[in-house]
């Protein structure tokens, strides 16, 4: 069994308690109730390319990467450093978040936020709205074609952008087939673990230019987002080098500098 499959099944086992905890129609209640989405598209679009700065506690190649007791105030310096998207790990078992967190960002920044999970139901979607998500990630490798394709439409339908995460040109054939406006080249093959920061400038040009691209994972620093900008990205989603330093909202500054360098105008 790959590392995706064994986290989907801590995933679905998790998920299983909360919807018996919480039934599908009070969660529709609470996301009726929730603040209105905010626009991450027309804040993923530029000027310059834009940074997605992550929530990160632990990773399963890593494991505890920050102990982040306060994940509000961690999104509050990024987005003070320039982050257009601040995005928030939800799962528990092997990345230490809970949808608590997502909430606790999205209350205290004016920035989108992003609910980033393994998200195999309707009923995820609905949760990362009633949290006050406005993206929510989906998993070309961990879906079926029409589960992908109805995840998107119903994300799409309760006011979440769903930014679709591809690791190959095959799956952003499937992700560009199934609608997405946003897709995400993950630079970690999530079956092994292994980062290439290669895959991001390969699977590209598979994408159409309409569509926002993002290259996520791997992002050291300013040389790093200059590659993946060279390559044709839009924005970039950075977790681990952000946690560990000591200065995130400096981190991430700095690489909004690189990101607005008027030669990369022409790039792409
Ligand atoms: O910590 P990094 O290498 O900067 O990577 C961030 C982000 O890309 C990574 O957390 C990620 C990308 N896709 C995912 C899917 C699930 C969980 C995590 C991820």
């Amino acid at each position: 069994m790959s590392v995706l499959d064994e986290i989907i099944d801590g995933v679905r086992a998790d998920l299983a308690e909360r919807q018996r905890e919480v039934p599908l129609g009070a969660l529709k209640d609470q996301a009726a109730a929730a603040p209105a989405p905010r626009d991450a598209l027309a804040a993923l679009r530029g000027p310059g390319v834009s940074v997605i700065a992550e929530v990160k506690r632990s990773s399963p190649s890593k494991g505890a990467l920050a102990a982040i007791a306060d994940p509000a105030a961690l999104a509050r310096d990024y987005e003070s450093g320039g982050a257009k998207v601040i995005s928030v790990l939800t799962e528990r078992r092997r990345f230490g978040g809970s949808l608590q967190d997502l909430a606790d960002v999205r209350a205290n920044v004016d920035v989108s936020v992003l609910r980033k999970d393994f998200i195999v139901t309707s009923y995820q979607l609905w949760e990362a709205r009633a949290h006050g998500a406005d993206m929510a990630l989906l998993i070309v490798a961990a879906l079926e074609q029409d589960a992908l394709v109805s995840l998107v439409e119903r994300a799409e339908s309760i006011g979440l952008l769903p930014l679709v995460e591809v690791h190959t040109e095959e799956e952003a054939a499937r992700a560009v087939d199934a609608g997405a406006k946003v897709i995400g080249v993950n630079a970690r093959d999530l079956r092994t673990l292994r980062v290439d920061r290669d895959v991001f400038a390969r699977v590209a040009p598979a994408i159409p230019k309409h569509v926002v691209r993002i290259a996520e994972s791997g992002v050291r620093g300013p040389h790093d987002l200059l590659a993946y900008a060279s390559s044709g990205a839009d924005a970039v989603l950075v977790g681990e080098s952000l946690v560990i330093g000591r200065d995130p909202r400096t981190a991430v500054a700095d690489l909004v500098a690189a990101g607005a360098h008027p030669a990369l105008r022409q790039s792409g």
